[in-house]
């Protein structure tokens, strides 16, 4: 893999992260950082708390102790839309799409952070409103092109193969323009042809539009190949934190897996 880009200051801070849902501890005093440009992998075994994580840095879950700090700023408790509107977008394990609707207007979804018109202005197709939507689609089609999805830009998302459902979904989350993109398993359920397309987006997406990455995956080839560094949970606990070779030689990453299905 060839970086040329640089990768920048910590943009995202968490500080002793533990998180329980009644007895059940998900998060335990976790602490790490990600850095402008980077591509963070977190892996772990099933049930490690890796999904847990992610919903911390996205406002769906409120650690009970802990600090998080974007772009130089504490964040208190934040729901997910506010979190969304600082410029942090995310997919999801299972894919949250409105299967119905096609991918074009799926992914015009993405753009609702971005409104300003009001609602009444959009109806009525008028001044700021119309002005505002053109200005969305252009970045939509921005967005389609870059995928290469314009052959099923009109197709309901429901018909499509499991691959490039998982690519809409990627698309919608771009058309948020983010700064900070959470992809939770973005190669599940891929064959080999579909994961080295999708590795390739991530990678572009990253170097072209300059998106800091953070994502889950379990395919341990993908993410020693694409991330700059990885940070490996197990039972809720940070057991290793470094490049991706750092971490597959140290030994409690080593013990970990070997115990598992992985
Ligand atoms: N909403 C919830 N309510 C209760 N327990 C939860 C909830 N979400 C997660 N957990 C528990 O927290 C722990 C961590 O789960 P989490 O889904 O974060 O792990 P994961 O590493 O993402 O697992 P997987 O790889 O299987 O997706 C597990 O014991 C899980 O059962």
């Amino acid at each position: 893999m060839s970086k040329q880009r640089q990768i920048g200051e910590v943009i995202l801070n968490l500080q002793n992260i533990s998180l329980a849902f009644g007895g059940v501890k998900a998060l335990t005093d976790i602490s790490f950082d990600v850095k402008e440009h980077e591509i963070r992998a977190i892996i772990g075994p099933n049930g490690a708390g890796k999904s847990s994580m992610l919903n911390v840095i996205n406002g769906v879950y409120h650690p009970q102790q802990g600090d998080i700090t974007f772009r130089g700023e504490k964040r208190h408790a934040m729901n997910p839309t506010r979190v969304a509107h600082q410029g942090i977008a995310r997919t999801f394990q299972n894919i949250a799409l409105f299967k119905g609707m096609t991918v074009l207007d799926n992914i015009m979804t993405g753009r609702n952070t971005r409104m300003k018109s009001g609602l009444l202005s959009h109806a009525l197709w008028w001044g700021p409103a119309r002005n505002e939507e053109i200005a969305h689609r252009k970045r939509v089609e921005e967005v389609i092109d870059f995928l290469e999805i314009q052959h099923i830009r009109k197709t309901p998302v429901g018909r499509l193969p499991y691959g490039l459902q998982k690519r809409v979904e990627l698309a919608r989350a771009l058309a948020a323009e983010p700064s900070l993109l959470l992809l939770d398993e973005p190669m599940a359920g891929m064959n080999v042809e579909e994961k080295q397309d999708m590795c390739r987006f991530v990678l572009d997406v990253n170097d072209q539009f300059g998106t800091t990455i953070v994502l889950i995956e379990h395919d341990m080839g993908v993410v020693m190949d694409i991330s700059d560094r990885v940070v490996v949970l197990d039972y809720g606990k940070k057991i290793g934190d470094g490049t991706p070779d750092e971490v597959m030689a140290n030994p409690d990453v080593i013990k970990a897996y070997l115990g598992t299905s992985h």
